[in-house]
Formats: structure tokens, C-alpha cells, sequence
């Protein structure tokens, strides 16, 4: 399977760096990218071949990954409007809907249609992302294994039988992997703040969260209960707890994912009118 990116930034880095680690060939990948740095660091690091420009080459791929900006899409796919006719297209781009990626690939009468719309995150670096993924429903089940098979390379993956809720999963997973190294920059702030060296107060924080993550995802518990389970009656954890609730951190967590996932929204309705 040979597989183009449009795009060569963090998270085309990232979902590479992934899949060349689970075993795709560096000669199946290529990536278009505009900027000659980014370039020469992606072909440095992974061996894979770039190029500036979507050349015949380029684009005699069965995958084109659309990996820009949201707001750079538009005039990214400009070039290759009427061109693609059997490659498999998956966008990660928050927000964008299949329905304006296929007008810009295709035409507004003639849309081009085989597309997936993914939602993958950067712990796919280390093969530990997760990813959602909707396809538009003219997309053959050969063409959703493909769109499976190279997200599962680098993390686990859900399919979502409605294109709206894929904001929903931009605000949950895609952006969350923000939200918790925020999460241990403040336990390590704490750390610091008792008294711990850098070094001491984040391997405290880091192996914190680590551990706690990976036994949430061995429990047959749910997570409220393992919480419970450390919070001893009167004791230190419940201190804590107390002061999280007063100062609203579940609400103010919850109302921040449905920012991002606003914010998702509000990306897709804007570029989408062009
Ligand atoms: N960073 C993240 O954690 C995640 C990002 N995404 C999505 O991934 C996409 C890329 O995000 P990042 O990698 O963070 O952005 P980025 O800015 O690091 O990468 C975009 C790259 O595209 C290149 N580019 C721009 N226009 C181009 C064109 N016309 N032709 C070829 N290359 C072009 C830029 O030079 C840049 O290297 C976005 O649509 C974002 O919504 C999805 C999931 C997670
Ligand atoms: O911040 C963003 O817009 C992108 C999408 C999800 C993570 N990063």
C-alpha cells in the first residue's frame, strides 16, 4: 500500500514515525510538503521520500493522507481537483467536513466521495493513539479495512457511524493529549512547590499519571471506583478531592472538551462556505 501525506507537520510526523515503527517501508511513504526544512528533517529522520510539489509520483499513491492545517485545505487541494480517481483520500483535519473535502477534490456537482475522516491523536508517535474514524458511506468496506489497518498501526481505533460526532471526538481524544500533559505540568508545579528538585517532581507527576492510566485500563473498575479506592475516610486524598470539587475542575474539564468540540464545529462551518 503506497501512501502519499499532504502535509509534513507534527502530526504527519507523528502518525510516520508510528507506522514505520509497526513496520510500513519508508519507500511506501511520501510526503508533499511546502516547506523545504520540514522536508529535508522528514527525509533525514524516517527515510521516506518528499517532495513540494503533488507530482505524478506523489500522487501514484492508494492513500493520500490530507495532513495540513484546516485553514490551509482548500488551496492545498486546489492543484488536485478532478485528478484522484480511485485513491483512497483520509483527512485528520479538525472540523472539515467529507462533504466540502470532496467539492474541493471534485466538484460541486461531481463531489469526489471516497474519503475517510479520521481523528487520530500525537501519542500515535509511539504506536499509543487513539483514533475515530468515519467514512463517507460510499466507501467500499476494502477501502474502510485500508483506513483501519494504517490507523491501527499506530493506536487503537473507533469507528462512528455519524460525521457530527467526530467533533465530539476532536474535543475528547484528538486535543486531549494537551489536556494531560497540562494535568502533569501542574502536579509537576506541585511537586516543586513541596519542595522537589525538576527532575524528582516530574518523574513523581509523569509515572503518576502512567501508572494510574494504565491501571484504569487493565480494571475490570470503572474509574470512579478506583479513585475511591485510594481515597481513604478522613484521610490525605479526600483533602485533595475536596479542594478539585470547590473549584468546579470536573465541570470546568467537561466544558473545555465541549469548547474544543464547538470549536471543531465553528471550523467546519466556516471553511466549509467557501
Ligand atoms: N497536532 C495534533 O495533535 C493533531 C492535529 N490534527 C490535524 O492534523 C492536521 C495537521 O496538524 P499539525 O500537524 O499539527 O499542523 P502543522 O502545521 O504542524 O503541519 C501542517 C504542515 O502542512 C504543510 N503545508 C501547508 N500547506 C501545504 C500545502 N499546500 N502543500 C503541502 N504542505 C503544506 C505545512 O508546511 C506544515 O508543515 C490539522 O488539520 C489538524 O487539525 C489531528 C489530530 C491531532
Ligand atoms: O488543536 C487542533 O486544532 C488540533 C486538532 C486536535 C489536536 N490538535
Amino acid at each position: 500500500m503506497k501512501i502519499t501525506f499532504l502535509g509534513g507537520g507534527n502530526m504527519a510526523i507523528a502518525l510516520i514515525g508510528g507506522m514505520i515503527e509497526r513496520g510500513f517501508a519508508a519507500q511506501d511513504i511520501q510526503v508533499i510538503e511546502l516547506d523545504a526544512d520540514n522536508r529535508e528533517r522528514l527525509h533525514k529522520r524516517f527515510g521516506v521520500r518528499t517532495t513540494g510539489l503533488a507530482d505524478a509520483q506523489a500522487l501514484g499513491c492508494d492513500v493520500l493522507m490530507l495532513a495540513v492545517k484546516p485553514q490551509q485545505m482548500k488551496a492545498a487541494l486546489a492543484p488536485l481537483a478532478g485528478v484522484l480517481k480511485d485513491v483512497l483520500v483520509i483527512s485528520i483535519a479538525a472540523g472539515l467536513r467529507l462533504g466540502d473535502i470532496g467539492r474541493w477534490l471534485g466538484s460541486a456537482a461531481a463531489p469526489y466521495t471516497r474519503i475517510v475522516r479520521c481523528m487520530p491523536n500525537t501519542p500515535a508517535l509511539i504506536g499509543a493513539g487513539i483514533t475515530g474514524l468515519y467514512a463517507d458511506p460510499s466507501v467500499d468496506a476494502a477501502g474502510k479495512e485500508a483506513a483501519g489497518r494504517i490507523l491501527a498501526a499506530v493506536g487503537s481505533t473507533v469507528w462512528i457511524e455519524d460525521e457530527a460526532q467526530m467533533d465530539g471526538v476532536t474535543g475528547v481524544s484528538g486535543s486531549g493529549p494537551a489536556y494531560v500533559f497540562h494535568f502533569i505540568e501542574a502536579l509537576e508545579a506541585a511537586g516543586r512547590a513541596q519542595g522537589f528538585d525538576e527532575a524528582t517532581a516530574r518523574k513523581l507527576a509523569i509515572d503518576t499519571v502512567l501508572g494510574a492510566a494504565r491501571l484504569a485500563a487493565g480494571s475490570e473498575d470503572a474509574p470512579s471506583v478506583l479513585r475511591e479506592k485510594v481515597t481513604s475516610k478522613g484521610g490525605t486524598t479526600a483533602a485533595a478531592l475536596a479542594h478539585l470539587a470547590q473549584a468546579g475542575w470536573h465541570d470546568t474539564l467537561v466544558a473545555a472538551v465541549a469548547a474544543a468540540a464547538d470549536r471543531g464545529r465553528a471550523l467546519g462551518d466556516e471553511l466549509g462556505k467557501d
